[in-house]
């Protein structure tokens, strides 16, 4: 299997600060990473540097064959899609459900014209109705739930068949329906074998859907753990990462952790 994904001593300083430090790390084809780690780790810098909108301070970075730096960021980004807050507050909220998938097929956020190519359409209607969406494609973005919008900017993502899938907090804000209703959503789309390899950004581990093969733990822009989910998703692992004694179970295919009660 090829590398989708490969850091090399990674480093990304600001103001003196390093934001990750001395990453190395390696997504290969097909395999879906959970990125798990508390507030402020660095997991948002290392999506931003896996969809090329960010270039370390030192290290190498190689995305879907093309090394960062050595290659034109506009060929390259149409093979990455990305779902997150950052892009949600760039979509316009007067624009319908449809209108906000089918714009990616273009490379644009807002719609400039009236008619698009049928195929598009169709491919932006089949995604929308694989993310239970198909009710709402002329609602306008802005008047969705917080569900609804992060089901939709899947969608989006998928529009342009990439082969790498960055998704960021999916399920943040979202209450227990609308967790429970995505991460079955991202479980279909994590077992399909055509589907892009995935890295998913998440705080909890009750998001991450059965499917997902792989861990990345950081803290303080350190990886401190990071391999195959069953190796390295452990209570001590867990523990180390956030800081405090965690208890990690795992019923049949999914995860939840707890806190030890203060003695
Ligand atoms: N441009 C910047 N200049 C200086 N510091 C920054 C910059 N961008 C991010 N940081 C800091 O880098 C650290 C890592 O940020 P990052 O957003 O990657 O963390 P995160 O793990 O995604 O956090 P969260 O879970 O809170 O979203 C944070 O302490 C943040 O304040």
């Amino acid at each position: 299997m090829s590398d989708v994904l490969e850091l090399v001593d990674v480093s990304v300083i600001r103001g003196g600060h390093a934001l990750v430090e001395q990453v190395s790390w390696s997504v290969a084809e097909g395999e879906r990473w959970v990125i798990l780690g508390p507030n402020g780790a660095g997991k948002t810098t290392l999506l931003n540097i896996a969809s090329s909108y960010l270039f370390p301070t030192t290290g190498t970075v190689q995305i879907l064959g093309e090394k960062l730096g050595g290659v034109d960021v506009f060929e390259l980004r149409p093979r990455i899609g990305m779902a997150g807050s950052a892009l949600a507050e760039r979509l316009p909220r007067r624009q319908t459900v449809l209108q906000t998938v089918l714009t990616a097929a273009y490379g644009m956020t807002a719609g400039w014209h009236e008619s698009y190519d049928p195929v598009d359409e169709a491919r932006a209607r089949a995604f929308l109705d694989r993310l239970g969406m198909t009710n709402l494609l002329d609602q306008h973005f802005g008047l969705l739930s917080e569900g609804e919008r992060k089901r939709t900017q899947i969608a989006r993502a998928l529009m342009t068949d990439p082969e790498l899938l960055l998704l960021d907090e999916p399920a943040a804000g979202l209450d227990l329906g609308g967790r429970e209703d995505l991460v079955r959503r991202l479980g279909r789309l994590a077992r399909d074998p055509y589907a892009p390899s995935m890295v998913m950004v998440t705080h909890h581990v009750e998001e991450i859907a059965p499917g997902f093969t792989h861990l990345l733990l950081i803290r303080q822009g350190k990886v401190l753990a990071a391999g195959p989910l069953e190796e390295v998703l452990t209570s001590a692992n867990l523990s180390r990462c956030f800081g405090l004694p965690l208890v990690v179970e795992r019923s049949e295919d999914r995860w939840t952790a707890h806190g030890l009660p203060l003695t």
